[in-house]
């Protein structure tokens, strides 16, 4: 459990590369191994949730190497792959589970999942059930949650599935067994979430269609497909450049590019809020990458004003949220939130972990069912009690904000674990360094 403190440092200035988007990132190892033939892919995060996804997806049979800057996948075809000898360990990632969760269903496979402390705690009943009715087989303790059991059905059936919540990984699950599935297998999805699967999984040359009808999505996926091998140039991810944003707007004197992000509308709810308490984020080089919208992010530091932030932005900065109440911490005056339950069932419970630990760094903090409401120091440095030390809980997201809380500190923030850095975000040490030196 390496610790560290967090000094308070800055200007933000320079110019600086997020690394990969973890969502597509995973999502590019999965279906090229679906693929028959060779997918290139530049980019790649190269963090350990994603490294869980390649070596689940190698002990399943696909080839997986990295060749100078490319990752070269070797895919199985859809319905090819193979029964793993050991359990798939998914570490700390919730995003590796539940979609490989959704491939085995429909698949003659029977596996075991493992992960560590923070993943055996998350719920996986919101993806065994639809599976359960797509006919896969589970063994798992009542109240749902790893380590457990599965046995994918071949065939296995087609269903409609409404969400009954708003996630992208339950979505991603169901049409995932649904490549495999004779028919078509349809999610309906009443509040959008990001829609990379869909991009990616038409790129790959599946039959997905996406229609609107009343503000609600209805995907369809045609089964039984034949996925083409790709190129992927995976862009900046959105949800690790939002530690910079926030490090360079509450930093004095702070003037920075971050290059090559990812601004999905499902993704860039961050950008809009954090403009909406006045934050100068110019979007410079607007581009496409990857089927992705992507641009040159410049950030100044600026005043901000606390808000009341609209419940229905959070799917597209549900990640982001931690971050974002460290700036609702330097505004001024007071930041609401609410619609925030699914916070509570991440790598930990965000609204408790953030809640604590803003509260040891000074800051007035309220908790409720759904949400924090958070009393802005104006710009003050953030005065904490001597002992106070932030616990991550393993949640990298905890760790990077709290890290990003220190630099607007007056004498620092101590975070108790670092290493869950690493699941989505390995050079944020280095590139904080650089960009504050
Ligand atoms: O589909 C994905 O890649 C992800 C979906 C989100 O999870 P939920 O679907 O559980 O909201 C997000 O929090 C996670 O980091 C990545
Ligand atoms: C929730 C996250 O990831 P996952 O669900 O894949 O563990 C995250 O990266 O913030």
């Amino acid at each position: 459990m390496p610790a560290h403190r967090f000094l308070p440092r800055g200007p933000l200035t320079g110019r600086l590369r997020v690394p990969g988007d973890k969502s597509i990132s995973h999502r590019s190892i999965m279906f090229g191994a679906l693929a028959v033939g060779e997918t290139r892919v530049t980019g790649l995060l190269e963090g350990e949730d994603v490294m869980a996804t390649a070596a689940a997806m190698r002990a399943m049979g696909a080839q997986i190497e990295k060749s100078g800057d490319e990752w070269i996948i070797h895919g199985v075809g859809v319905g090819g792959l193979l029964q793993p000898e050991q359990a798939l360990d998914m570490g700390n990632s919730g995003t590796s589970t539940r979609l490989l969760m959704g491939l085995v269903a429909s698949h003659d496979i029977t596996t075991s999942f493992t992960g560590d402390a923070s993943l055996s705690k998350r719920p996986m009943g919101r993806v065994i059930d639809p599976l359960s009715l797509m006919g896969a087989h589970f063994e798992a303790s009542p109240d749902g949650t790893l380590p457990l059991m599965m046995r994918g059905a071949q065939p296995a059936v087609p269903i409609t599935y409404r969400l009954p919540v708003a996630s992208a990984q339950v979505k991603s699950a169901v049409l995932l067994a649904g490549l495999n599935t004779p028919g078509i297998t349809t999610v309906i999805e009443p509040v959008p979430t990001r829609d990379h699967s869909e991009r990616m999984l038409r790129g790959f040359g599946a039959e997905l269609e996406v229609e609107e009808v009343d503000g609600e999505r209805i995907i369809r996926i045609h089964g039984e497909a034949e996925l083409k091998p790709q190129q992927v140039e995976v862009p900046g991810d959105p949800s690790s450049a939002a530690f910079f944003i926030v490090a360079a707007l509450i930093t004095e004197g702070s003037d920075l590019v971050i290059e090559n992000v990812g601004l999905n509308p499902t993704r860039a709810g961050i950008v809009e809020v954090l403009r909406q308490m006045g934050g100068s984020i110019e979007e410079l080089d607007r581009r496409e990458v990857g089927g992705e919208p992507v641009a040159d992010l410049r950030v100044r530091h600026s005043a901000l004003t606390g808000i009341e932030v609209d419940p229905s932005i959070a799917p597209s900065m549900i990640d982001e949220f931690p971050v974002f109440f460290v700036a609702a911490a330097l505004a001024n005056g007071t930041t609401t939130t609410s619609g925030l339950d699914e916070l509570r069932v991440k790598e930990s419970d965000r609204l408790s972990a953030m809640a604590a630990a803003l509260t040891g760094a000074g800051v007035q903090v309220e908790e409720s069912e759904d949400g924090l409401t958070i009393q802005g120091s104006g710009g003050e440095p953030l005065r904490g009690t001597s002992n106070s030390r932030t616990k991550t809980h393993l949640d990298h997201r905890i760790a990077m904000s709290m890290a990003v809380a220190g630099l607007a500190s007056r004498d620092g923030v101590e975070v108790d674990d670092i290493a869950p850095i690493q699941t989505s975000f390995p050079n944020f040490m280095e590139l904080l360094d650089r960009a504050a030196s």
